[in-house]
């Protein structure tokens, strides 16, 4: 660290936490739409600053809060695919009217910026409202410099908002009230990174703030925004939300965000009861604890001892002695193929390539089912084969992500069901000769109708808590579910002779992707 990075550090350590000013927070929360009252407070994790809790008992599966942020940016590479204002992606699966989009829908037509050539918009009413919030102070300055990361950009936007008073002061007080980690930050070995882009920003936006209150701001930005994750998946930008930056971190959280537009949502994906403190997860929850611990030290700056990450590592010191630190290299090895694995289409080098890093942790080259980041890398493999056309391998694949990943709640146990039920429709519309491939163990037609319809009976359910029923993911998945249902007459899930048939097919199935009958879905 170099000398001025402690003069940088000591500037920015005079942060208020947010609940010593109550009349602060209660305007701070009008800021939202809120379902049920909530309270800015200490938190109850030890060390982990202020929290944002519940005042009223409520059910898993209802709204918290939603908020518009404070600042969106659209990420790089995606410009020409996302609408600067309103967030709809011209690669979106969802029509405006909640159903899946055919071929035959148009795309909405992103026209880019005539100044810039960098934002892009769906429409002039877009582009119009864009440009009197925040673009015409940025245009310019995007121009000129057009490959910014998005957290860079959302700085400019901040500053220009802030030179040009369209922020309210009590926005600019809590945002400056949020955990900034400066001195964490320029400990990493992206000090002179961010050093540098807030001392070009701070000249490019010629800001009143000094150059400490920039990188404060910088900072804050680094550690508080979050991904902008539409419900059927896939992160088109990055945020700020004051009040949502305020729920700290569990690996076994109590809350869901996700994006509706540019509008931020958060359900609860548990009962919570009153004076419960709101928690989300920061990471990837379908991680090991050993990643997740990397990822919130690296990125956050705390080690997390929630029950969940406590219990893991103690079941891996039991199940694994002494072969911790190469089981986390290992996972990092395995991690790097996954993100590699969407350039990649031999998945035949790739379990080639499993079994090397296995061979590290587990001689006979067999890296436990359900130990991640397999079940993961299985569900990558089953979309990469589903795209070659590979449908019964890529099936296989998807049943053991599937059914093996640890966890049965929230976004990611959702969209990975609904990828898993795109392969089983396509396996259920082959030609009976192809599908009766002469594999006796396989279930035949009628069973795969079954399981089909058990398992989209569940991501109805599933959808409709995580997302809630008024989401037009949640719309399109009911839609699909009742076309399902009228066009085959077989038994409907809710009755017992359903339920007989579809215990039976699932089990074929389990059974012949070499899956323990013990992780079936059980129909709610
Ligand atoms: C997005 S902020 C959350 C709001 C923050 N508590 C504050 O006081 O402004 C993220 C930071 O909160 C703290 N934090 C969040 N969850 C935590 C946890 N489970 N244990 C310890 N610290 C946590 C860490 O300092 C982290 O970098």
């Amino acid at each position: 660290m170099n000398q001025d990075s402690n003069i940088y550090i000591e500037s920015a350590s005079s942060r208020v936490a947010l609940y010593e000013d109550q009349t602060l927070c209660t305007q701070l929360l009008k800021t939202i739409t809120v379902a049920t009252p909530l309270q800015i407070l200490p938190s109850k994790i030890p060390g982990a600053g202020v929290g944002l809790f519940i005042t009223k008992n409520i059910e898993d599966g209802e709204e918290i809060f939603r908020s518009e942020p404070l600042v969106n940016c659209v990420m790089n590479g995606m410009q020409s695919l996302v609408c600067d204002y309103c967030y709809c992606s011209r690669e979106g699966v969802i029509h405006p009217s909640g159903r899946f989009r055919t071929t035959e829908d148009t795309m909405p037509d992103m026209k880019a910026c005539g100044g810039c050539k960098f934002c892009y918009y769906c429409s002039k009413a877009c582009q119009k409202k864009a440009w009197k919030r925040y673009h015409k102070y940025e245009c310019v300055m995007f121009s000129e410099a057009p490959n910014m990361h998005p957290r860079t950009r959302a700085l400019y936007r901040l500053l220009n908002m802030n030179k040009n008073e369209l922020l309210s002061n009590e926005l600019w007080v809590a945002l400056n009230g949020l955990q900034p980690h400066v001195k964490e930050h320029l400990s990493t070995a992206n000090a002179e990174l961010v050093i540098g882009a807030s001392q070009f920003a701070r000249a490019r936006t010629d800001t009143d703030l000094s150059i400490s209150e920039v990188l404060s701001l910088y900072c804050t930005l680094l550690t508080n925004s979050l991904c902008i994750f539409p419900a059927e998946g896939k992160t088109i930008g990055t945020s700020l939300d004051i009040v949502a930056s305020l729920m700290n971190h569990s690996c076994d959280p109590n809350a869901f965000v996700f994006f509706e537009g540019s509008s931020l949502r958060v359900r609860s994906i548990r009962k919570l009861l009153s004076g419960d403190e709101i928690t989300q997860s920061y990471t990837d929850v379908d991680m090991d604890a050993l990643i997740r611990q990397q990822v919130l030290k690296s990125d956050f700056f705390f080690a997390c001892h929630c029950n969940r990450c406590e219990k893991q590592i103690r079941t891996h010191e039991e199940r694994f002695p002494g072969k911790i630190d190469q089981l986390e290299r290992s996972q990092q090895q395995l991690i790097q193929l996954i993100n590699e694995a969407v350039c990649l289409t031999d998945v035949n080098k790739i379990e080639a390539d499993v079994r090397n890093i296995a061979t590290q942790v587990f001689p006979d080259g067999n890296w436990p089912d359900d130990l991640e980041p397999l079940p993961s890398l299985r569900i990558r493999l089953a979309g990469i084969l589903k795209a070659q056309g590979r449908l019964i391998d890529a099936l296989k694949q998807g049943i053991r992500g599937c059914m093996l990943s640890e966890r049965r709640i929230g976004g990611t146990w959702v969209r990975n069901l609904f990828d898993l039920l795109q392969i089983i429709a396509r396996v259920v519309s082959l030609p009976k000769q192809t599908t009766s491939i002469p594999d006796p163990d396989f279930p035949n037609q009628d069973q795969m109708w079954h399981i089909l319809h058990g398992y989209l009976h569940e991501l109805v359910l599933g959808a409709t808590k995580t997302f809630g029923s008024g989401t037009g993911y949640t719309k399109a998945i009911k839609g699909w579910y009742s076309d399902c249902l009228r066009s085959d007459n077989a038994p409907e899930p809710g009755t017992k002779a359903f339920a007989k048939r579809f215990k039976k097919a699932q089990s074929k199935l389990l059974l012949w992707a070499g899956v323990d009958e013990n992780r079936a879905i059980v129909l709610t």
